[in-house]
């Protein structure tokens, strides 16, 4: 097992790069500790599979160090790195049986035959593939393959991490949830550090302790899920964490009030001073959807807004509404009325974050 560090690390597949958008990894620095579950998560195209390669060893970043357990690992090849990695589509050899398939990178590291029985059937109990074993891997299914392309992963005992690269992309609806808490359980029972790649935040959570986002090429925030949703530190992590993502305000302020467009903004005095003293034109006021108060009647504090119109969601409805022009989206819970024509919304102060050129910034205290 291993702690895996990323040390000032960039990456671009340009020969000159010239431009930050150049680099599919921006200059970055990142810790996966030892015996952590966590999920690297982001959209198509940020850099995840580049970011995983080179911690495999398959991509020699262009600057930077990749360190395992503190000793620079860069001039090491895949083969050396002990790093077992599960990739979108299932990489086992159809003609051999299941039992085959996992003994093979024991055997391929001359593991006595006795150890190595040992560890198939450990892995194979884990995954639920004992019933398979003797069967040839060209008859199973697709989610069958991926476990054993899973379980080749996990039958080293000296793999320092193992990483997932969208595993579950061919893998039924239905049976995607019971491979992800098994996952989850191998994680518990084993310890070694996982590193999940998705695009999909609930795949995510499900899995892992800790979720890194990333944006660009970057790592913009490293969070609890509930730190994720609760306080992001970017705006893309409010856009792309939650359901729908977090509302942003372009703000400015004029004549001792805070305006978004020329809508006037009923906010305390710790915000307006956050806002007043930004050095940006690019200041926003993000607040989620359920944290918006949604009011029938006028509020102290309630600015009137429009109901273009609700969603029903069943245990819950998001009201869409415009705040002068200022399209807004609030979480009525089922308990409460959803108003129609017109709403009063209060922003509880707490519930604000403030964003200057797309980064979470304290609010001054009072
Ligand atoms: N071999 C390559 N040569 C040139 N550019 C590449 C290469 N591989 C990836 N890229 C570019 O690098 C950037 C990051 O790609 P990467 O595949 O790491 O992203 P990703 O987040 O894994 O995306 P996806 O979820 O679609 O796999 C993208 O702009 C992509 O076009």
């Amino acid at each position: 097992m291993a702690e895996i560090t990323l040390k000032s690390l960039a990456h671009s597949y340009s020969k000159n790069p010239a431009t930050a958008q150049d680099y599919a990894i921006r200059e970055m620095n990142h810790v996966w500790h030892q015996g952590g579950a966590y999920a690297l998560l982001g959209p198509s195209g940020c850099g995840k599979s580049t970011m995983l390669n080179i911690i495999s060893g398959l991509l020699e970043p262009s600057n930077g160090e990749v360190l395992f357990d503190g000793k620079v690992v860069n001039s090491l090849p895949p083969e050396e790195r002990n790093i077992a990695q599960v990739f979108q589509f299932p990489v086992i050899y159809d003609t051999m049986t299941v039992y085959d398939n996992l003994a093979f990178p024991l055997r391929n590291m001359k593991t006595p035959e006795a150890r190595v029985h040992e560890r198939v059937m450990e892995v194979a109990d884990v995954l639920e593939l004992t019933p398979q074993l003797k069967r040839k891997a060209k008859n199973l299914n697709a989610d069958e393959k991926q476990k054993v392309s899973m379980g080749r992963g996990l039958v080293r005992d000296d793999v320092s991490a193992i990483l997932f690269d969208e595993p579950l992309t061919v893998i039924d609806p239905q049976l995607k949830w019971k491979l992800r808490r098994k996952l989850k359980e191998i994680h518990h029972r084993f310890r070694i550090t996982m590193v999940y790649v998705t695009h999909d935040q609930l795949e995510a959570s499900t899995f892992a302790d800790k979720i890194a986002v990333m944006y660009e090429g970057q790592v913009v925030q490293f969070g609890t899920p509930r730190e994720l949703f609760e306080t992001p530190n970017h705006t893309f992590v409010g856009y792309f964490i939650g359901s729908p993502g977090m509302n942003f305000l372009d703000v400015t302020v004029r004549d001792g009030k805070v305006f978004s467009g020329e809508a006037p903004l009923l906010v305390d005095k710790r915000v307006y001073d956050g806002i007043a003293r930004a050095t940006s034109d690019n200041v926003k006021l993000g607040i989620r959807p359920e944290f918006i108060e949604v009011h029938q009647e006028p509020v102290e504090d309630g600015m009137a807004v429009k109901v273009e119109h609700a969603q029903d969601l069943g245990t819950y409805s998001i009201v869409y509404a415009s705040l002068g022009g200022i399209s807004l989206k609030a979480r009525v819970e089922e308990d409460q009325i959803t108003p129609v024509d017109k709403a009063w919304l209060r922003f509880p102060s707490e519930k604000i974050g403030l964003y200057v050129d797309d980064f979470r910034v304290e609010l001054p205290h009072e």
